[in-house]
């Protein structure tokens, strides 16, 4: 048993798949701290989406997983072995990059062929078990038909899916996806995060599937997290972060479309009143205010309005029971088909409501805006941290 895995040599050992385990990862350039202090555990065959806004770190972390970058501090394992000191050969990490790095000379089936010939995977399969690794993953993406072309024949989200193929195409310990699906139209995006997340699950390794985009974090992941400013803001299956975001920026990448973050001032007495940077104060029901009242620091609070438990009233109309209005002008009008997004504008602030259908608002006209305050957010005006 030992001589046959020294035989099969370092890379191949690695190839047992297991927990993807990442402790106190940091890594620095210069004066940024790009990474700090991440912990995140993936099991094995869950897709893993972490998502952030640009700059928050997320290639900076695919790349110290495959080797490809050292962290300052940190430790790397899968299945409970430790493989934070490999080279990067040695780690059978399947990174896709967002930068695609397809070899241009080669063609599109021997770009997703090339991770076989590689010293971990080569004479692990027959030339017909190659073959048919190949023909899945490019019938996956849809690109079977573009097998023999050369990268530079290829369009942008042609090249994004070669790219997707040869990461998708291994065996390895891991995988890692970076912003995997981002240049393809909205139709096969739709259809490619479902079929991948079928496909990965059923596999035994991990899958970090990395993107700037919460919607689609939200739709591919088993759970997921949110990576800002290199820091881990939370961690938690799609449902749970959007039920509860754990502050304001969590909130603002999460739905579609984000959570509406309005920062309010409370004023309590008969009636109670909300003012907007910008408006009138406007007044609120007594149960609001005292809901309220329970966060406000000096008065101030920041509020988590989710466009979808939005409604418009026509002017003058009074609140259904158990919601408050809040009066705003209507900015602009996105007719989406099945759903339409109208932007409002509340003092300085600008809120977006998803509304069913057509909306017949036009810019410029006055509005309000129906909340009903057990569903609303409520974060703390000075951390931004979600209050209980
Ligand atoms: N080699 C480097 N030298 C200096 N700074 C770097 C280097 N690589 C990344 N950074 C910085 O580290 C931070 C994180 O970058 P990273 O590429 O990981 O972000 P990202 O979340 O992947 O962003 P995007 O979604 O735009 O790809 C950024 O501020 C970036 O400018």
């Amino acid at each position: 048993m030992l001589s046959a895995l020294l035989e099969r040599g370092p890379a191949l050992q690695m190839a047992e798949a297991g927990a993807l385990r990442i402790e106190a990862l940091g890594k620095r350039f210069g004066a940024l701290q790009a990474l700090d202090g991440v912990d995140l555990a993936v099991q094995e065959g869950e897709v893993f989406g972490i998502t952030g806004p640009s700059g928050a770190g997320k290639s900076t972390l695919a790349r110290l997983i495959s080797g490809l970058d050292r962290p300052d501090s940190g430790t790397l394992t899968v299945g409970g072995r430790p493989f934070g000191t490999l080279p990067p050969q040695a780690r059978r990490v399947a990174h896709m990059f967002e930068s695609y790095a397809l070899y241009p000379t080669l063609s599109v089936a021997r770009n997703v062929a090339s991770p076989l010939e590689a010293p971990g995977h080569a004479g692990r399969w027959s030339a017909a078990q190659q073959k048919k690794r190949i023909d899945e993953v490019l019938e996956l993406a849809e690109i079977a038909h573009l097998r023999e072309r050369l990268p530079s024949q290829l369009s942008g989200g042609q090249k994004q899916r070669v790219a997707l193929c040869r990461a998708l195409v291994q065996d390895p310990s891991v995988f890692v996806l970076d912003e995997p699906i981002g240049h393809l139209d909205a139709k096969l995006r739709h259809t490619l995060r479902g079929e991948i997340r079928r496909r990965q699950n059923r596999l035994r390794q991990p899958t970090l599937w990395l993107t700037p985009d919460g919607v689609e974090a939200m739709a591919v992941s088993d759970r997921m997290a949110v990576l800002i400013g290199g820091r881990i803001q939370q961690v938690g299956t799609p449902d749970e972060v959007f039920a509860r975001p754990a502050n304001v920026q969590v909130a603002r990448l999460i739905g579609d479309p984000a959570t509406n973050v309005l920062p309010v001032t409370l004023s309590l007495g008969e009636p109670c009143a909300l003012t907007v940077d910008g408006a009138l104060p406007q007044p609120i029901s007594t149960a609001l205010g005292e809901r309220l009242a329970l966060h406000a620091r000096g008065g101030r609070l920041l509020l988590g309005l989710r466009p979808s438990e939005l409604a418009l009233r026509p002017p003058g109309t009074g609140p259904l029971a158990g919601e408050d209005c809040l009066d705003a002008t209507v900015y602009a009008v996105e007719p989406l088909g099945k759903h339409s997004i109208v932007s409002v504008q509340v003092g300085t602030q600008r809120l977006r409501v998803k509304v069913p259908g057509r909306a017949d608002w036009r810019a410029q006209q006055p509005v309000r805006i129906a909340l009903r305050g057990e569903r609303l957010l409520v974060f703390d005006a000075d951390s931004g941290a979600l209050c209980t």
